[in-house]
């Protein structure tokens, strides 16, 4: 089969990178974790930390059994797929094969495409740069803003107003802004207490 047809059928994906390490971020920080990082994202976050994922075209192209077939080497069995922007790509056959082999499966998303794939978690972390797909909303899990500006409060609310009641909501500082606005997110949440903090503690901790 042709490559773009393959992609297009999500039977094979742009691979970035993919590592064993400890989720950083949102409700699973702490958990040892398998990142599947695929390339490409046409978001353009200005503060977005892994601007080299951006151009789809300069990562190699590999079967979805050789991601899985890497993942199973190492001993944890909860999958992190992110990006790049992971929904750019049909994530149903990934995640079925990922699913058969006995993974958990969580994706960080900004929502900015339509949704596709089976996931045991979703965290959606919206963007003022491109507006959400609205096939997102019903399947958030996790609703995660970036504060980067003092109107990304209000940015929140909107889009909690959307999520699903059971969706937990998380502020998590843009990294190189922490020290400005980490007494407001902090003030923000003991008056909002349906907020949470997410920290990107794989930066505190020096690990990828
Ligand atoms: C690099 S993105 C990849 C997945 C997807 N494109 C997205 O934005 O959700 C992974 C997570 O890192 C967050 N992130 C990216 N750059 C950040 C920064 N400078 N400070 C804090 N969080 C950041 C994103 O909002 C997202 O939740
Ligand atoms: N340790 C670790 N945790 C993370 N959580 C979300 C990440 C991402 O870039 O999607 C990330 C990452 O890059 N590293
Ligand atoms: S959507 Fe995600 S990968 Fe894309 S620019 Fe924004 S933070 Fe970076
Ligand atoms: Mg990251």
């Amino acid at each position: 089969m042709e490559q773009k047809v393959a992609v297009e059928k999500g039977l094979q994906l742009p691979l970035m990178e993919a590592f064993y390490t400890i989720q950083g971020e949102g409700t699973f920080t702490g958990h040892a974790a398998y990142f599947i990082r695929l390339g490409g994202c046409d978001v353009g976050c200005v503060w977005c930390d892994v601007k080299e994922s951006w151009e789809a075209g300069k990562w190699p192209v590999h079967s979805i059994e050789d991601i899985v077939a890497e993942a199973m080497k190492f001993p944890g069995r909860l999958v992190v797929i992110t990006g790049g922007e992971p929904l750019m790509y049909e994530l149903g056959p990934l995640t079925a094969l990922l699913k058969a082999n006995g993974f958990t499966i969580n994706i960080e998303t900004s929502g900015a495409h339509p949704f596709s794939g089976q996931f045991d978690w979703v965290c959606f972390s919206p963007k003022k740069f491109k507006e959400p797909h609205p096939s997102i909303y019903d399947k958030a899990d996790e609703l995660k803003v970036i504060v980067f500006h003092k109107s990304d409060f209000d940015f929140a609310e909107k889009h909690a107003a959307k999520v699903k009641p059971s969706c937990k909501k998380l502020l998590q500082p843009e990294w190189s802004r922490a020290d400005r606005y980490m007494n407001d997110i902090i003030s923000y949440i003991k008056n909002h207490p349906n907020w949470n903090i997410s920290l990107q503690t794989h930066k505190f901790m020096d690990i990828p």
